[in-house]
């Protein structure tokens, strides 16, 4: 059985697993041959996953990306290669994830810095919460300045993980003192525009969920378009929050502007749960096995006379939208503003596959093509 035909066989259909391992242990690591950049020929961004062993690298790759349960995660072993994960479960959410191993040390010789970071779009650097932090923060420093040297376009992304152990003032300090201290550091070395970011994280809630979501939207470079649509279509709409979810990872792909709180979050992950188990018992399966399809909505009504409204977009996405309930009584005008809204988003599927397309690319990132988009007319 073959890595790829594994992986779905344990986590299901919809996952296009195209990941491959090479082994710091398979004879001598010979940087280009072991590490192909090349294996990233349609240019997905690659989001690296880097820290100290045990920091709970593979863990969050797992729990994200393939519907690991958290407490699955305390048998896994500690990863000694390199592992690529081809992420391609959603034509918006396609990216690579390398997964480093935790004694990776920049100074061998065989390390390919240009490589590695090259092509890279964003670092994820884990720290140990419940861990002493010292030794993370001097590995972080060493990996940043590295990183930034050759490419000074990633994005750094520090989740501070595991604190699901702390108390809430614990996080606090420790955000703020592992915050004061990278900076510090960065500066005295003359890195005063290198900008971190900093989230905490856990497994074993939706903060490891919502802290991927932000990561990955920084890559997609259709997001104000996306967000000026979905502000459009709720403020047209009576809607108070709207999500767009890529369904297989349920990390959201775009909001509209008002502030995400993570009650909102946990509610409308938990929306997608449903529906998609439900579909999976009572639905009817396509060719692909997936029982979300074009046909899919649900609708939740909470006992604070608030609604959930979930509309299938696409194959790979959902919109998912928190509303009052009297706002629903104008439901028409809901269904027929979100069919706007699903043929904008369609327009700009197609307008990246053009862009895609096009060899003489030059607007790499489609947004003047995708700005019209911006004008569909939405009933008030
Ligand atoms: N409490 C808690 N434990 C976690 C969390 N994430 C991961 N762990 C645990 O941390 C341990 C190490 O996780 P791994 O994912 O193997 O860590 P890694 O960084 O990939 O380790 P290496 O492969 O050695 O580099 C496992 O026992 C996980 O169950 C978390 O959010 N909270």
């Amino acid at each position: 059985m073959s890595y790829e035909q594994e992986e779905e066989d344990h986590y299901g259909p919809g996952y296009e697993v195209g990941s491959y391992t090479k082994d710091y242990n398979d004879g001598p690591y010979d940087g280009e041959s072991d590490l192909n950049v090349n294996s990233n020929p349609e240019g997905k961004p690659r989001i690296l996953l880097m820290g100290l062993r045990r920091s709970g690298k593979s863990s969050i790759q797992k729990v994200v990306f393939h519907k690991m349960s958290p407490n699955e995660t305390l048998f896994l072993e500690s990863t000694n290669k390199i592992v690529k994960d081809e992420i391609s479960n959603s034509s918006f959410v396609q990216f690579q994830i390398w997964d480093f191993p935790g004694q990776v040390d920049f100074f061998d010789s065989n390390f390919d810095c240009e490589m590695i970071f090259g092509g890279c779009g964003a670092l994820v650097f884990v720290i140990d919460a419940q861990d002493d932090y010292i030794d993370a923060l001097m590995k972080l420093n060493l990996t940043v300045t590295r990183a930034y040297k050759v490419n000074p376009n990633i994005r750094f992304e520090v989740f501070i993980h595991k604190v699901d152990g702390l108390s809430d003032d614990h996080k606090i300090e420790a955000q703020r003192d592992i915050h004061q201290r990278a900076n510090d550091e960065l500066m005295e070395e003359g890195f005063d525009s290198v900008n971190l970011s900093f989230y905490l994280t856990s497994i074993y809630d939706h903060s490891i969920f919502e802290a991927f979501s932000k990561v990955v939207q920084k890559l997609i470079p259709q997001l104000p378009t996306l967000e000026n649509l979905l502000n459009i279509f709720v403020s047209n709409s009576g809607i108070e929050k709207a999500f767009l979810f890529d369904v297989v990872s349920k990390i959201y792909i775009a909001t509209d502007s008002s502030p995400v709180d993570m009650q909102s979050y946990e509610l409308c992950c938990d929306m997608i749960d449903v529906v998609v188990d439900i579909s999976c018992i009572y639905g009817t399966k396509d060719a692909d096995g997936a029982a979300f399809d074009h046909q899919s909505l649900s609708l939740i009504k909470l006992n604070n006379s608030t609604i959930l409204y979930l509309r299938e977009v696409n194959r790979f996405l959902a919109l998912v939208c928190i509303l009052r309930e009297d706002h629903f009584a104008r439901q028409g005008l809901i269904d027929y503003n979100f069919v706007c809204f699903r043929n904008a988003i369609q327009e700009v599927f197609e307008v990246r596959m053009q862009v895609q397309q096009a060899s003489n690319n030059t607007n790499p990132s489609g947004d003047e093509l995708i700005q019209p988009l911006n004008s569909v007319a939405l009933k008030e």
